[in-house]
This record gives C-alpha cells, structure tokens and sequence, in this order.
C-alpha cells in the first residue's frame, strides 16, 4: 500500500497520487484524501467505505478503525486535522494574498462585496469569499454555507493566487470560527461589523458568541495589518481586547475613523469621513443607517490596505448592489416590494426602520423563521414586526426539520405581546402569502419581504421547494397590474 499521506515532524506529506481533500464523502474523486468527522448529524466515519469506493487514497479520523484497504491515519481532532492538511497541501495560499476576514452578525456579505470593489477598483485583483458568491478572479462560483469548510476555503485562496489575484476577502461566520474552518489561514487584516443576538442555538449563550467572534481577533498576528473595529457596537472593548494587532475603530458616534452624516434621503446618504488623515465628502447609494457603517468599516479596511482618499471619494458612489439585500421592485406603479436578507432581530429592525423612511403609505411586512435555528430570536423579530410594520404576514421561512406551524406560533407570540391588530394574516405557503400583500396593497405601500434574500431553495424536512422571493412578487405584481389594465416592466 503506497504511504499518500503521512504525517511528520515537520507537518502533513503528501504522495504524488494526491489530488484533493474531502470532508464530504459524496464528493470525493480518484485521488482524494477523505476526512471524516463527527459531527452533529452524522458520523463521518460511518462513509469511509462510500469514499475509498469513489477513489479516496488516504482517510483521515479521529476513532479507531479497523483494517482499511488505503492507509487510515488518527487524529485528535479531524476539524483541526481537515486545516492543517489543507493549508500544507495547497501551499498556505493566504501567504502569497493579502487574505482579510470579515466577521459580525449583519454586514458581512456587503462588506465583503464591497471592499472587494474598491481593492478591484484600485487595480488590486481581488477575490472573494461569501455566502452568496465565491469569486475567484478568473471565474464565480455559487456558494453554499457562508465560510466554506477549510479544504474548499484553502482552495478557493489557491485558486484566487492562480488567476493572479493579490487579495482574498474572505466572509468569517461564528461557526466557521468555532469549526476551525479558517485554522491555518494567515490575515492580514480582520474587520467586525458588529455582534446582536443570533445562532444561540449553535453558542449557547451571547458571551461564548461574542468570544467566537473574538477568537478571529486573537488569530491575527501581531505584525498584521490589523484588526478594524466598529467603535459603536456594544462589544467593541471585548473584541479590542482579543486583537493582538493594532486596532482601527470606525463609527459615527466615536471611532479613529469617523462618519458624519450630512444628508440621508430614501435610497442615498451623503457623509463626510474624517480621521486618521482622511476628510472628504462622498454619497453612498444604498438605503439605510446600517449601510452607513458598512461604508464606514470598508473605508477603515481599504486605507489600512494602502487605498487612497481619492479612489474611496470616487468609488463609494458606485459600490455595487448585493444580491437580495434591499432588491427593490415594482416601484415605478405602486406597490413597491423590497426583498432584503434580514434575518436577525437586529437585522430586521434596520431594514423595518430603513423602509418606513421611504414609504408614504403603510409598511407590509412578510416574514418567516428559518427552521432548526437559534429558536430565541423568533418572539424578538415578532414584537420588532408588530413594533415597526402597520401589517404584518407571518408565513413559512424554511423549515428544514421544524413544523412550519410551530415557528410561526412563536413568531405571532411576540406580535401579540405587543400589538395583536398588527397581525393582518399566517399563510404558511409563501407565495400565496405574497400575492396576498400584492393584491390587498395601497399604491404608495411598501411590501418588505425578508428572510430569504436571494435564496432559491425552501426545505421542508427532506422535500426542496423552489421559491425566489423576487420572481414571486415580480409575478404577483405583473398580475395586478394586468388586471389594473396596464403593463409596466417591473424591475425599476
Ligand atoms: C451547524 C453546522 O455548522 N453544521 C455544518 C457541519 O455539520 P456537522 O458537523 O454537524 O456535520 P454533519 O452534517 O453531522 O455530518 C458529519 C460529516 O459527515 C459528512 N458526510 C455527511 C453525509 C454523507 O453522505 N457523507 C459525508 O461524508 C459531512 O460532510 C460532515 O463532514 O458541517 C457540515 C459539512 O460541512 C455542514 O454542511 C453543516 O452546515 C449546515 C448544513 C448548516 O446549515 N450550517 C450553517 C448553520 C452554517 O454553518 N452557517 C454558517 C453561517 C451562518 C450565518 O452566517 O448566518 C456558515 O458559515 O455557513
Ligand atoms: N451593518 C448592519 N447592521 C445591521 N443590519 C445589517 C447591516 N448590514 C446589513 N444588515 C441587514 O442584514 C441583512 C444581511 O446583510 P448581509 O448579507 O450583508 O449580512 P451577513 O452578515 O453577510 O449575513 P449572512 O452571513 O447571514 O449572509 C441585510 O439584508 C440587512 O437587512
């Protein structure tokens, strides 16, 4: 039996039949080194058979085994294993990148997409790491969780250094953090948006969440870039404390670099930037508070990253559109819709709080909770709805392996704790739901449908259904409007 994968002295080493690392049996190819790990769910070792009869070379697990037919090599921890074999076999790509992550609870995609833009835009070739896209300059890829397990991560940097990119910006999730799928990878610089209550399921408790968030702050070496960190939130000390790096703050009310804002109209801010060298005047094109600090932590990013003042000035006016988030349509005719990702009571409330400033009329609001997640949050986001919308629909988000009735109990729990009028209709089939806000709308009312952004898939146990929120009230929409008697395009 040829020894493909041995472990060292000096680390992981690998034979020349060695083509991939797996974690995930089902996806394993000829030549591939195949982890198994125990986890939540399933048992990773129970599909050793399944990947060394699709060609696996080399397992890896952390349980004894019996004899094997490929060479089975223990170890501790089969996570921690999983990164430190990946990062040895593609060569520590974050090394040759100017790899940064960004973490929080909200803004994570948008930062990522954003600062992404400006390095690109500053003729920085830059990569991407997110739960919607992963971009590796050559060519995009669909993504599937929001931090890829570390053998994909560790090829998607490798693959962003062989199509010539030079940075990597890379979306950290609390679990990616907790599951070592960031372990190995070198970043220069780490950026937090902020941390509100979400994945309590998965933490437990907020200080251990908080200290998953901090655990990427205490990752940073010391001689990096840095970490950047909003002043404003709550847990700002916390994570300062973690960083063994210099710290960068940003914010409105405090923060090395500060945003003023001069003028906020429903799509648009204007603010100035100051600190730290920095003083200009610029507009960001996107609705909302939030995007404000967005902008913010971007702008900390890429002057920490050598981006001058000129090129932030010019180029936040352009910062593109993330998919799902904010999408609006409809609003050349009445009603508009807006389709937005919020799915955090914070989230939630800053996109409830950003529609009600643009809307003459009264503020729809259709919205689920995802099923086998942080069950705590559901009476929060509900007594947010009944707070900030005039009505409010509570329909199915995606169930997964949860009874779709039972989420939306907990969900009109909290609307009736605070107002039981607001609760216009429970319609657990998701279009119906829209169509129903569609056909019952005033012209100048907002229909905000959050949850799902741009996701295509609802799971309801075992069964997929497809549903894009967009195509659903883009649908509805076209149909009253054929019935009102005139066709107008859409998307405006
Ligand atoms: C809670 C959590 O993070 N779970 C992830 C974790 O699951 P797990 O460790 O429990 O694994 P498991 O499903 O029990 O399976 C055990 C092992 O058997 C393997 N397996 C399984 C089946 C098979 O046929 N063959 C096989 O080899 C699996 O690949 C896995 O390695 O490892 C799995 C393999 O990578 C992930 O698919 C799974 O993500 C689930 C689907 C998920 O939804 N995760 C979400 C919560 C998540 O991680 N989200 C965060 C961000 C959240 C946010 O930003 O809001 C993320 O970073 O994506
Ligand atoms: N800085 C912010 N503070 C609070 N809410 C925000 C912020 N940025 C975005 N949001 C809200 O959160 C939603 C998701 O935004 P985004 O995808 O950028 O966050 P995320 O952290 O990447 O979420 P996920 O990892 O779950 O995809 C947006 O649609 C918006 O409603």
């Amino acid at each position: 039996m040829d020894q493909q994968l041995s472990i060292t002295e000096s680390g992981w080493v690998f034979g020349p039949a060695v083509k991939g690392i797996r974690m995930d049996s089902r996806l394993v190819q000829p030549g591939d080194v195949f982890i198994a790990v125990s986890g939540s769910l399933l048992d990773g070792h129970e599909f050793i058979q399944q990947a060394i009869d699709k060609g696996a070379v080399a397992i890896v697990g952390e349980k004894p085994m019996g004899r094997l037919p490929v060479p089975y090599i223990q170890v501790q921890s089969s996570r921690e294993a999983a990164a430190d074999i990946a990062t040895s076999f593609y060569k520590h790509p974050s090394k040759d990148l100017v790899t940064v992550a960004v973490t929080g609870t909200n803004g994570k995609t948008s930062v990522v997409y954003w600062l992404s833009a400006i390095l690109n835009a500053a003729n920085i070739k830059t990569g991407l790491v997110s739960s919607v896209v992963n971009d590796i300059v050559c060519r995009k890829q669909p993504a599937s969780l929001t931090t890829p397990e570390s053998p994909d991560l560790q090829a998607y940097l490798d693959q962003i250094r062989n199509c010539g990119g030079k940075a990597a910006v890379v979306e950290v999730s609390s679990h990616g953090i907790v599951q070592q799928r960031v372990r190995g990878t070198i970043f220069q610089l780490a950026i937090l948006t902020n941390i509100t209550r979400e994945h309590l399921d998965f933490h437990g408790t907020m200080e251990r969440y908080v200290d998953a968030k901090a655990t990427l702050f205490r990752m940073l070496p010391s001689n990096s870039l840095g970490a950047v960190l909003n002043a404003d939130d709550q847990h700002f000390e916390t994570v300062a404390k973690a960083s063994r790096a210099p710290v960068t703050s940003y914010g409105i009310k405090a923060g090395d670099i500060r945003g003023q804002v001069l003028q906020e109209t429903a799509w648009s801010t204007d603010i100035r930037v100051s600190g730290l060298n920095l003083d200009f005047i610029t507009r960001i094109n996107h609705p909302g508070r939030y995007n404000v600090y967005n902008v913010l932590a971007v702008t900390a990013a890429a002057i920490r990253l050598g981006v001058t003042q000129e090129i932030l000035q010019r180029e936040i006016p352009n910062l593109p559109s993330v998919p799902g988030r904010m999408q609006i349509t409809g609003g050349q005719r009445g009603p508009m819709a807006v389709v937005d990702y919020a799915h955090t009571p914070d989230g939630l409330y800053q996109s409830l709080l950003t529609v009600r400033k643009f809307t003459e009329g009264k503020v729809w609001l259709i919205f689920g909770a995802r099923g086998g997640r942080d069950r705590g949050k559901r009476p929060e986001m509900g007594r947010i709805a009944a707070q900030y919308a005039d009505y409010v629909i509570v329909t199915a988000d995606s169930p997964n392996f949860e009874d779709p009735q039972k989420i939306a109990d907990a969900l009109i729990e909290g609307i009736r704790q605070v107002d039981d009028t607001k609760l216009k209709l429970v319609e657990l089939n998701r279009a119906l739901a829209i169509h129903y806000a569609v056909r019952h709308a005033e012209k100048n009312d907002v229909i905000l449908i959050t949850g799902r952004g741009p996701e295509t898939i609802q799971h309801f146990g075992n069964e997929d259904v497809r549903l894009v929120d967009a195509e659903v009230v883009e649908e509805a929409l076209q149909e009253r409007w054929r019935q009102e008697g005139s066709h107008v395009p859409g998307i405006s």
